[in-house]
């Protein structure tokens, strides 16, 4: 079945501070379910654009609309503040590479997780803790460290305990800013696994934001290079990987081949 429309879309997104030009004339959709990877070198707009996506920033051209689970279709930045912060509450969620950035480090772990329900209007302290232990479980962490706070935790283990707090509102749309920088190769791959599986079972869209191919290969359904701030190829993860178009893309994917 056909998704009658687009989950998110951008418009023409262009951002700029001061004089650069960190995101230039951006569109594409995203249909609900289907998992999209940004990729490009350091610098290329990917972090920019994806807290654009989210509202953190305002673009100086171009729209970004999001339907929301009502059907109705609403321009992120038009939106004013507390309905935007509600809707990062209930319907959306955000992975951040520093895990620091998207946890608070010395409430426990179980708290965490907890008190993103509790956020989206959860009020029953016993299914709250339920449902956290559930959550733990769900990533991999043992039940008997819901108390700890996770700046006790490794590095890959503070990754899955925030994907589990956003991920338990039961979000339609996540976006994930290099969920796997930064941790080893290891933990990278097992984290990939957990994100794949989730990804699949809970339906998700979702937008990764990457500088790792292998990331998209294992993740996106579709991709978006970006070069300078604009998008020099896009298309099926497949696509584009096995058989690049523009000069660009093909040499990012060449330097991984021969890494
Ligand atoms: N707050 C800011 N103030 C000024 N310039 C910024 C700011 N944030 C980003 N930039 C600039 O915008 C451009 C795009 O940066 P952005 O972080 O979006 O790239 P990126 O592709 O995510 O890079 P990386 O992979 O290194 O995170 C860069 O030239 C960067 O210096």
């Amino acid at each position: 079945m056909t998704p009658e429309a687009p989950l998110l879309e951008a418009e023409g997104v262009t951002v700029r501070f001061g004089r650069i030009e960190a995101v230039s004339g951006v569109s594409f959709s995203l249909w609900p379910g289907e998992v999209l990877a940004i990729v490009g070198e350091s610098g290329s707009g990917k972090t920019t654009l994806l807290r654009t996506l989210h509202g953190d920033l305002a673009p100086c051209s171009g729209r970004v609309l999001y339907r929301r689970r009502s059907g109705e279709t609403v321009d992120v930045h038009a939106l004013p503040e507390p309905a935007r912060r509600l809707l990062a509450r209930t319907e959306w969620g955000f992975v951040h590479q520093n895990p620091r950035d998207g946890l608070r480090m010395a409430v426990s772990a179980g708290g965490n997780v907890g008190e993103r329900l509790m956020a989206a209007g959860a009020r029953h302290w016993g299914r709250i803790r339920a449902e956290a232990a559930a959550w733990l479980a769900r990533v991999e962490i043992d039940a008997g460290r819901i108390d700890d706070p996770p700046r006790i935790f490794s590095g890959g283990m503070q990754q899955r305990l925030q994907i589990a707090r956003v991920l338990v509102t039961n979000p339609r749309l996540v976006l994930m800013d290099e969920p796997t920088g930064g941790l080893d190769v290891s933990v990278q791959a097992r984290l990939l696994d957990l994100i794949r599986s989730l990804v699949r079972e809970l339906g998700l869209a979702a937008v990764i934001v990457t500088h790792d191919l292998a990331v998209a290969r294992l993740l996106a359904d579709r991709m978006l290079v970006m070069q300078r701030g604009r998008v020099v190829e896009a298309g099926l993860t497949d696509q584009v990987l096995d058989d690049p178009q523009h000069p660009y893309a093909q040499l990012l994917v060449s330097s991984v081949l021969q890494a």
